[in-house]
C-alpha cells in the first residue's frame, strides 16, 4: 500500500507542556485507522498535526509528496478544505446556520456555486438519513443528528482523507455506532482514508489498524487486522 500520510520524529510543545515527543506512523490510501492511547497522551495534536491544523515544531508531516509542515497558512487551509474532511466530537457546526446551510457553506469554501452546493448538502443529509433535519439549526438538533450532519459536511466534496476526533464521544453507543457505520460505509465506498482518534476500544475494532500512542510518541502499530 502506498503511503499517504506520514508523520517523522514529529514533536510538539503548548508552552512547558510536551504534547507529541517522536512520533512517527504511516498510514495507506484507503486505510481506516484508530489512533487510540490514554487521556493526555497526544493524540488529538498527533490528529492535528497529519490534517495539517497544527505546525509540529519538530519533524515532518507528509500527505503524498507535499511536506505540508513546510507549506504556508494560506497554502495548508486550501489543501485542507480540498483534500480533507475533518469531524469533531461535538461537530463543530456553525450554530446560526440551518443544517443545510452548514454542509453547502463548507462547499461553497471549496469553490461551488451557491445551486450546486445546495443541491449537493441536500443529496448529502438524504445519504445519511438526516434529510428532514436540512432547515434545522444545530441547537435544534438531537447528538446523532448534529454527528451526521458534521459528516455530510465532512464527505460532501469528496474528501481524500476524513479526520474524525473522537466523533462519537458525545453520542449513546446506538447512535454512536450508527454514525461510525455511516461514516465508515462512506469511507469504504469510495476508498476515502479514515484517520480517527477515539479513547473506546470498541470503536478502535471497526478500524483496519490501531495506531497506539503513549507519552507523546507512537508506541505499537499492529498489522492489519481484517
Ligand atoms: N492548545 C493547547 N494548549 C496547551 N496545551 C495543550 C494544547 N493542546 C494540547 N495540549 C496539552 O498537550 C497534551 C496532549 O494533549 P492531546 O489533546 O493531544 O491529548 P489526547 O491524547 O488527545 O487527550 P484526550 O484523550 O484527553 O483528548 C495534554 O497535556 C494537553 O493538555
Amino acid at each position: 500500500m502506498s503511503p499517504l500520510l506520514e508523520a517523522r520524529d514529529v514533536g510538539k510543545t503548548f508552552g512547558r507542556t510536551v504534547a507529541l515527543r517522536g512520533a512517527s506512523l504511516t498510514i495507506g490510501a484507503g486505510e481506516i485507522v484508530a489512533i487510540s492511547g490514554p487521556s493526555g497522551s497526544g493524540k488529538s495534536t498527533l490528529l492535528h498535526c497529519l490534517a495539517g491544523i497544527v505546525v509540529p515544531d519538530q519533524g515532518e508531516i507528509r500527505y503524498g509528496e507535499t511536506r505540508l509542515d513546510e507549506l504556508d497558512e494560506d497554502t495548508r487551509t486550501r489543501l485542507r478544505r480540498a483534500a480533507f474532511g475533518i469531524v469533531f466530537q461535538f461537530g463543530g457546526l456553525v450554530p446560526e446556520l440551518t443544517a443545510a446551510e452548514n454542509v453547502a457553506v463548507a462547499l461553497m469554501f471549496g469553490g461551488l456555486g451557491r445551486a450546486e452546493a445546495s443541491a449537493t448538502a441536500l443529496e448529502w443529509l438524504g445519504r445519511l438519513g438526516v434529510d428532514d433535519c436540512a432547515p434545522v439549526r444545530p441547537g435544534d438538533l438531537s447528538g446523532g443528528q448534529a454527528q451526521r450532519v458534521a459528516l455530510a459536511r465532512a464527505l460532501a466534496h469528496g474528501p481524500k482523507v476524513v479526520f474524525a476526533d473522537e466523533p462519537t464521544g458525545a453520542l449513546d453507543s446506538v447512535a454512536g455506532e450508527e454514525v461510525l457505520g455511516l461514516l465508515l460505509g462512506a469511507a469504504r465506498e469510495r476508498g476515502t482514508t479514515v484517520v480517527m482518534v477515539t479513547h473506546d476500544n470498541r470503536i478502535a475494532a471497526f478500524a483496519d489498524r490501531e495506531i497506539v500512542v503513549r507519552d507523546g510518541g507512537v508506541v505499537e502499530t499492529p498489522a492489519v487486522t481484517r
